[in-house]
């Protein structure tokens, strides 16, 4: 049998091996499917079965395999999706493949687990603080679980400690461990609870979508307005599948901000959804996959990795937001999750549902050529309208600099709170201030292994820190200048949601502000509070980066201040004009979603930019238009289709002959009329320690990129610490 390990291996002359035959041991039979240890050199490790021997080696050498394990096989439909997924974005099967199982405890039944109660002694040895928070933490984690004594791992990480700290206090005698049921099964949402009353436009889109979900393959793009009430019209796609007997997978852009998505579902459905991203513990993790895979988790939400999950019936997929670049996973395998679920639906023969208020320039394209149906939700539900949109011409405000919101947005937000209403403030910037610059001698702080300047923060619990938005690194302000010796020179130039928070405590103290930035909000836990606050109407004004920008529903909120429209405009991306029309209508969508008509003002240098023209006019299918015509013209995506390559190094000389090396190789493999640009330092020249260089191929509809990408790859020996990464569809040229 041929089986795909979880890890590649070098074959003769450099060729990667992809799958390896092994014996089945007699008195065993094997599927293809099903998941097994294999010998591997010295080790054994996990893969899976891809089908009959390929012959690789000659019969006598061949090893058996060493075990199967006791889950239910992988379907074959997903085995085709991991070759697809690696053959169309050049990566190697066994990185999808890992994809798929990325649980391994979750490849076994489940044990029984042992879990945790108080013994009422105090521990020996002393009790730090560390310790005090677990013995605190207890009774709230036990409680949370039903009454079910936690595991290590859950009290340490509800607790905040390391496993170890938890373990201190078994040997210590305050804490002894029990046996714990095995955990039970997750609820069955109930398809046939009522539904909400539907207008003509939801009842029609709802209607289309129900007859699609056991129909064989389709996509279906639900294309309907902020506050249109799409999620409760797919929500009735995953109703026709649960009646079915049938799964559904929903993927989500940013899956630890949908408490109120969850609430909706529980609402409509009686029994929360499985969630599915990768900061889940372990546990829930193991538990969740498998449900899975058994058939027992009827409805998961997730993050683009649930994708890869292995549902053996599933009825529907929906891509919510499909238009969020979020879903595009830039490192490792490099896929865009709502193009390889249009194509995990193609392969199981099920529909798939994309949703947005803005799609993107590819899904209408798809649209255009009869590939994908669309059904449209012209109007907000009930009796709420769109906002008004409105410019305001900053040339005209005259601020000072230290100054960022204008006269009219501080009128609008305290005419709001005068309603009893509330406002946001969106500006996609983190921290204080996007530039800390020396007033002595000009000097910026740069990130040392990057190339981008430090960004501060100001409010940090340990005092203000400079940060790299690329790496991480932080460090504190200094108060020389290294490069003059100037003392406390260093200002802050622009704005950032925390130097607009404290304008705006400022200007209008009388407002309660909140900040909800990913600096802010650590977890799901954290942002579901927020949001609590927020429809509890305890906040005046939310002030926060993309985050907030995408599907919350405040019934009070009513004006939307956008602080600098122009900031995504700047810079040649080849989706920069599309990207900020997308985000501003998102952001704009938040106001006025109930009974209160909404109002929303940006700020902007630049008022006869088409962007902002579309904005106030709301005439998105006109910006659309004008956007695909320069597209077409160009022959850029939709309309022709680009690959990207990214070599990096430590060494720039490495990365430079290695991109040499694979644009000769390149010029042999593109099919003809294809244009490669570079190799050329790409604009993040130096990223955590290395540097980078890019090519970008751009071609026609038609043409096999990843087949020549692959061909090329193959030509080119990449040595040491260089690394080649190859990206078809690049959303991201930095
Ligand atoms: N038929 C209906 N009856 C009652 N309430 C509804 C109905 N349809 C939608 N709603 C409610 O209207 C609000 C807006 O709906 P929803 O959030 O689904 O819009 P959306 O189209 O997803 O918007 P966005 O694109 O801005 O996220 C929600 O609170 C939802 O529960
Ligand atoms: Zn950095």
């Amino acid at each position: 049998m041929a089986v795909l390990p979880l890890q590649t291996m070098g074959g003769p002359a450099g060729r990667r091996l992809d799958r390896l035959d092994y014996l089945v041991p007699p008195g065993t039979t094997l599927a293809p499917g099903d998941v097994v240890q294999v010998p591997l050199g010295p080790r054994t490790i996990t893969g899976v079965v891809w089908g009959p021997g390929e012959g690789d080696l000659a019969a006598g050498r061949l090893k058996p395999v060493t075990a199967r394990r006791d889950c239910p096989p992988v379907p074959e439909a997903l085995r085709r999706l991991v070759d697809a997924v690696a053959a169309y974005t050049v990566s190697p099967p066994a990185a999808v493949l890992r994809m798929v199982l990325p649980v391994d405890d979750a490849l076994d039944p489940p044990r029984p687990e042992t879990g945790l109660v108080a013994t009422g002694a105090a521990p020996a040895g002393r009790l730090t603080p560390q310790r005090r928070a677990v013995l605190e933490t207890l009774e709230h984690v036990t409680a949370e679980e039903g009454g079910s004594p936690p595991t290590v791992a859950a009290l340490a990480a509800a607790a905040g400690v390391s496993d170890g700290v938890v373990r201190g206090l078994i040997d210590g005698g305050a804490l002894v461990p029990v046996d714990r049921p095995v955990p039970r099964a997750f609820d069955l949402p109930d398809p046939d609870l009522p539904g909400p009353a539907f207008g003509p436009d939801q009842a029609a889109a709802a209607a289309a979508l129900v007859a699609a979900v056991g129909a064989g393959f389709a996509v279906e793009v639900l294309d309907g307005v902020t506050g249109s009430g799409k999620t409760e019209v797919y929500f009735e796609a995953i109703a026709a599948a649960l009646r079915q007997g049938r799964q559904a997978l929903v993927l989500v852009p940013e899956i630890a901000l949908t408490s109120q998505w969850l609430e909706r579902f529980r609402g409509r459905f009686g029994a929360p959804p499985v969630v599915w991203h990768s900061n889940l513990g372990q546990a829930h993790r193991r538990r969740a996959w498998r449900a899975v895979a058994e058939g027992t988790a009827p409805v998961v939400v997730g993050a683009r990795s649930a994708l890869f999950l292995p549902f053996p019936a599933l009825g529907v997929i929906v891509v919510d937001e499909e238009h969020d670049a979020a879903f595009k996973q830039e490192d490792g395998v490099v896929y865009h999750a709502r193009d390889m679920a249009v194509m995990r639906g193609a392969l199981e023969g099920v529909p798939v549902v994309l949703a947005s208020a803005t799609p993107a320039l590819e899904t209408l394209a798809n649209v255009e050529r009869g590939r994908y149906r669309r059904r449209r939700l012209a109007a907000r539900h009930g009796a709420a309208v769109l906002p008004a949109v409105e410019a305001i011409d900053m040339r005209a405000e005259r601020l000072p600099a230290t100054r960022f919101v204008s006269e009219p947005l501080k009128d609008a937000m305290l005419a709001a709170k005068e309603r009893g209403e509330q406002s946001m403030l969106f500006i996609n910037r983190r921290g204080y201030a996007p530039l800390t610059l020396c007033r002595a001698c000009g000097h910026r702080m740069r990130c040392p292994s990057c190339e981008a300047w430090l960004v501060e923060h100001r409010f940090r619990a340990g005092g203000p820190r400079l940060v790299c938005h690329h790496c991480g690194h932080e460090e504190p302000e200094p108060d020389t200048c290294p490069a003059c010796g100037a003392e406390h020179k260093f200002a802050p130039c622009g704005p950032g949601v925390e130097r607009l928070a404290e304008e705006v405590g400022s200007l209008m103290p009388e407002l309660r502000v909140a900040v909800m930035t990913s600096d802010t909000i650590a977890s799901p836990v954290e942002a579901a509070d927020l949001i609590a606050r927020m429809e509890a109407g305890e906040i005046d004004v939310l002030i926060g980066t993309q985050m907030m920008a995408k599907g919350y529903h405040f019934p009070r909120l009513t004006v939307v201040g956008v602080v600098d429209a122009d900031l995504g405009l700047a810079g040649g991306d080849l989706r920069a004009a599309e990207r900020t029309y997308q985000l501003l209508a998102q952001v704009a969508g938040r106001a006025g979603r109930a009974e209160h008509p909404g109002r929303v003002l940006l700020q902007t240098y630049d008022p006869g930019h088409p962007v902002i023209r579309a904005l106030i006019a709301g005439d998105r299918d006109g910006f659309l238009d004008a956007e695909a015509s320069e597209r077409r013209a160009a022959g850029a995506p939709p309309y022709g289709r680009w690959a990207a390559v990214v070599v990096s190094a430590p060494d720039p000389g490495d990365a430079r002959s290695t991109a040499d090396v694979f644009a000769r190789a390149l010029r042999r493999t593109l099919p003809p009329g294809a244009r490669l640009l570079g190799p050329a330092p790409a604009p993040i020249s130096l990223l955590r320690g290395r540097h980078r260089v890019r090519l970008l191929v751009m071609a026609d509809r038609a043409a096999d990129l990843p087949a020549a990408m692959a061909r090329a790859r193959d030509l080119v020996p990449v040595r040491g610490a260089v690394r080649v990464q190859i990206d078809v569809d690049p959303q991201s040229f930095l």
